[in-house]
């Protein structure tokens, strides 16, 4: 089962986007651990991704979140020296982990190119799915855990995580996590989760906001395929939703937005 038909949700501005969303996830955190004892997001790099972090770190209502008992993954993570400050993780850090009390070790970052693999960013991308593997239940998916929550930042291109554009990674079917060379968002060496991990997840988020996402935005809910727009093939088992602003979500024809 899929929820490949999107719900879409269009706040004022960018900044209300992230206050929501960032209600949202909380919401949506506590619900999971209050069910499981335990819950798993994804996160994305990204002004989006990097502002929703930050919205949850400043809310009174982080403290309802049992972060000793979260898993934190990345959808995607740009490829260069671990403290390096482009890194989506380092941003992520900055952001909200070193105020919060995650457990280290279920902060799981995607190795960086000065570690154990050096500069061989596919022996890097193995690495993360061996991890991936490692925490994935006996019932889920390709091994990789059941995320409760998957957010993605959508690209003016329509990439998601590190899924370029008629880019090879964005065909793979096998293989849950790849490196990525020549992206054209720079850096150009990434690693990046593929379509069918993102899929393993319960829900997927996707977060655009600007104007300069519009044309992005209405191409990707046009319905062409994911190898044209890869944030087209983004959908979770359950539910997926698009988080947007109104500039984001001002091409989109009027059948699927009424602006309020
Ligand atoms: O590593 C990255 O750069 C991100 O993971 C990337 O996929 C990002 O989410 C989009 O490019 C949207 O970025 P903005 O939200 O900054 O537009």
């Amino acid at each position: 089962m899929t929820a490949a038909v999107p719900q879409l949700v269009v706040h004022r501005d960018k900044e209300l986007m992230a206050q929501a969303a960032a209600a949202r996830l909380i919401t949506r955190i506590v619900d999971a651990q209050s069910a499981r004892g335990t819950a798993s997001v994804v996160l994305t790099g990204g002004r989006n991704g990097n502002a929703l972090l930050a919205a949850i770190a400043a809310s009174p209502a982080r403290d309802a979140v049992d972060w000793k008992h979260l898993d934190l993954w990345w959808g995607d993570e740009r490829f260069l020296p671990a403290e390096d400050g482009e890194r989506n993780a380092v941003q992520a850090r900055a952001e909200l982990l070193a105020r919060v009390p995650v457990d280290p070790a279920r902060v799981h970052e995607m190795p960086a190119s000065d570690g154990a693999d050096g500069s061989d960013v596919e022996a890097a991308a193995d690495r993360y799915a061996k991890e991936l593997a490692a925490a994935a239940e006996p019932g889920d998916r390709l091994g990789v855990p059941a995320f409760d929550v998957l957010l993605l930042g959508v690209g003016p291109d329509t990439h998601v995580a590190s899924l370029f554009p008629e880019h090879p990674g964005v065909r793979e079917t096998e293989r849950t996590v790849i490196g990525v060379r020549g992206a054209p968002k720079p850096p150009p060496t990434r690693i990046s989760l593929t379509l069918p991990a993102i899929r393993a997840a319960r829900e997927v988020w996707l977060l655009a906001a600007g104007e300069d996402k519009a044309d992005a935005v209405a191409l990707a809910l046009s319905g062409p395929g994911e190898l044209q727009a890869p944030a087209s093939g983004a959908y979770g088992r359950t539910r997926t939703l698009w988080l947007l602003d109104r500039s984001a979500a001002s091409a989109l024809p009027a059948e699927l937005y009424r602006p309020s």
